[in-house]
């Protein structure tokens, strides 16, 4: 099983939204990391058959999914960023609208939905109104709809948009799980959300994809270096304001301050060389408007 795309490019009259991106995926969990404005929904709506591709072909085994039309539907599960919402619908009668638009026939809904509402933590919570939901509990809702045609390709912009800590935990140990025998490829800017459960992560700027690798892969072949350097804190603001730029994270624990500095040189004799994570890797390539961590 697997979904190629080649020299795909979406353009919104001079806009290249998407522009020039070839990947493959297999089995797995794959992350599409990228800022605000990179592309990234464009590229799953065009995945989703949503938007046709300006240029170039998406093949899912060798055809080309459009061509595959309502086949590839079949198989296809898709969470939007914003989803359609019934507010006064139950979480169970809302799954079972969804499954009916699916074309699923009653019986192998209402077991789609059992094991579903098991599956993401929903089963107490099924006969809550959609209204009544946490922003947490309305992304598994999200994931489960997304589930109900067991699709073998499943596409998710942004879960974990709006959610909190723990549920940001949760949804992502979900998305681990579902990702055996399936495709599936998550957007995100936040680079927790995919750091420990993507097979592969796709580094998305400006429409084109401009990097992509295990972790371990983009994290080796960062191109500086990433030094450690604590500091008293009452000294750190100059050195803050100095390196600015370069400051990927801080740390402050009262007296001391610890930072990571993005640097080719070494910012001081007490600086020491460490190893970058994917965190550095995002700040060295989007900055510090890039991303939100806390979003
Ligand atoms: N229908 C459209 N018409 C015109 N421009 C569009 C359209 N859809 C997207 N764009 C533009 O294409 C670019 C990429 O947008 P896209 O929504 O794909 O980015 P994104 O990476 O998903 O961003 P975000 O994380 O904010 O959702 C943006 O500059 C956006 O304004």
């Amino acid at each position: 099983m697997n979904l190629v795309l080649n020299k795909v490019k979406k353009s919104f009259g001079n806009m290249k939204a998407v522009d020039n991106v070839s990947i493959e995926m297999e089995e797995g969990l794959y992350g599409l990391l990228g800022s605000n404005g990179a592309g990234k929904t464009t590229l799953m709506r065009m995945l989703c058959t949503v938007l046709k591709p300006t240029e170039g072909s998406i093949c899912y085994d060798g055809m080309d999914i459009f061509k595959m039309d309502a086949q590839y539907r079949d198989i296809i599960g898709y969470l939007p960023q914003e989803f359609g919402f019934y507010p006064n619908l139950s979480v169970k009668k809302y799954l079972a609208y969804i499954a009916s638009l699916k074309g699923l026939k009653n019986k192998v809904a209402d077991r789609r939905i059992d094991i579903l509402l098991e599956t993401t933590g929903m089963k107490e919570h099924s006969l809550k109104k959609m209204k009544e939901l946490s922003g947490g509990m309305k992304r598994r809702v999200g994931i489960a709809q997304a589930l109900l045609n067991d699709p073998k390709i499943l596409i998710l912009d942004e879960p974990t948009a709006g959610l909190d800590p723990i549920e940001r935990i949760r949804c992502r140990n979900l998305l681990g799980e579902l990702a055996k025998g399936k495709i599936v490829l998550l957007s995100t800017h936040i680079v927790s959300d995919i750091e420990a459960i993507a097979k592969k992560v796709f580094v998305m700027k400006e429409g084109k994809i401009i990097k992509e690798g295990t972790v371990e892969e983009l994290c080796s072949n960062i191109p500086c270096k990433v030094w450690l350097y604590c500091l008293k804190t009452d000294e750190a603001e100059g050195f803050i304001s100095r390196f600015k730029s370069s400051v990927s994270a801080i740390n402050n624990n009262g007296k001391y301050t610890e930072l990571r500095i993005l640097s080719e040189n070494k910012p001081d004799d007490n600086a020491r060389l460490v190893d970058a994570t994917l965190e550095d890797l995002f700040f060295y390539y989007f900055g510090i408007e890039g991303g939100d961590k806390y979003d």
